[in-house]
């Protein structure tokens, strides 16, 4: 099992995009430096509201990529249906060789009308669209060229620079945004990293149905290792940690979920991640990671509003690896 940090990005209130940015570099320059047992760190993508305010998380990752060592750093969920391929291709590819092959390609669909129509693109081929890209997203990176004629891309044969240096061994993962991206990336044995506000029911039908396709195409998907991201909000007095949850998230959950009763979505998402007591997460995260297959977690602490409390909890979780490493 790995563990790594996710970065939503999310600009409260009365506190500036530098604050938010700032606590997600110096997070991953402690975390790189010190927090051995952390593997990963991936930055997601949001458009046009406080909701999330990095809309390049490859740009982040590069950044982020730059300051560190060891960690290996990339995207959350790059949404490939409304970015030119290439051009997808092209930055993971240069990432890769500066990073000395430390680049993770988190993919994604667009989950988002208003972005579909915003980047001109045709939401009834939105699926075709994105199978699209990704084929020549993943041309590219494995054989250094790609070309395309089909009714979105039609170029000839071009060269990938820099070549990527890691090809068919850079690690990809697929956002579980639908049921046909899901079914999809069975066919393909991609592993997927789960949406963080699905609920967990939600998550447990997408692994199933990912597994029955698999299944009924004779994939072999036994290895593949999915992505949990996990919340965490972890304090001693457990009405803190569920108001300082909710204080973050509503905002999102507004955006997000506007069809929905807020409180309960709230409460959903409070009882299915880490947030609450030191004795409020464990039973509940082992449960999700085996309903949905995960192997490896990505935490995000950014709801928790003391920073020393938060390396607190890193410093928890990175003995507690430690002590269940296959060698302790
Ligand atoms: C990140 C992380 C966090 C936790 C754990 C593991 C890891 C990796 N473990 C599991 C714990 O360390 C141990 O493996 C199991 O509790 C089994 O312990 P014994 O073998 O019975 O001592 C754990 N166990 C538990 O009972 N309560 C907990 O809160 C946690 N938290
Ligand atoms: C504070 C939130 C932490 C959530 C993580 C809880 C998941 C624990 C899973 C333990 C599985 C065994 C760990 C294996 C050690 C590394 O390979």
């Amino acid at each position: 099992m790995n563990f790594g940090l996710f970065f939503l990005n999310f600009q409260p209130e009365n506190t500036s995009s530098e604050t938010v940015l700032d606590n997600m570099i110096n997070m991953v320059s402690l975390v790189d430096k010190d927090y051995k047992n952390f593997t990963t760190v991936l930055v997601n993508e949001h458009h046009f509201s406080e909701n999330g305010i990095v809309g390049a998380p490859i740009t982040a990752a590069s950044f982020l990529l730059g300051l560190t060592e060891r960690l290996h750093i990339g995207s959350l969920n790059q949404v490939i249906t409304t970015h030119h391929p290439v051009r997808i291709a092209e930055e993971a590819s240069l990432l890769d060789q500066m990073s000395d092959s430390r680049f993770i390609l988190g993919l994604s669909d667009c989950i988002n009308d208003f972005e579909m129509d915003f980047f001109k693109r045709q939401r009834d081929s939105q699926q075709l669209q994105f199978e699209a890209c990704y084929e020549i997203i993943n041309e590219a990176i494995t054989t250094n060229y790609c070309q395309a004629n089909n009714d979105f891309y039609n170029f000839p044969r071009i060269s990938i620079n820099p070549h990527c240096l890691s090809k068919e061994n850079m690690k990809q993962y697929i956002l579980a945004s639908s049921v046909s991206v899901v079914e999809w990336a069975a066919k393909k044995a991609l592993p997927l990293t789960y949406r963080w506000s699905d609920s967990l029911e939600d998550k447990e039908i997408l692994y199933k149905r990912y597994l029955d396709v698999a299944a009924n195409h004779n994939i072999d998907v036994s290895n593949v290792e999915h992505q949990f991201p996990l919340l965490v909000n972890l304090n001693h007095d457990r009405d803190v940690a569920h108001q300082e949850a909710t204080t973050y998230l509503a905002s999102y959950i507004a955006e997000v979920y506007p069809h929905l009763n807020q409180q309960q979505k709230m409460a959903e998402l409070i009882s299915q991640h880490a947030i609450g007591t030191d004795n409020d997460y464990y039973e509940s995260t082992l449960n999700a990671l085996e309903r949905t297959g995960s192997k490896n977690v990505l935490l995000s602490f950014e709801s928790m509003k003391n920073h020393d409390d938060v390396v607190n909890v890193i410093n928890m979780v990175n003995e507690k690896i430690q002590k269940n490493l296959p060698s302790s």
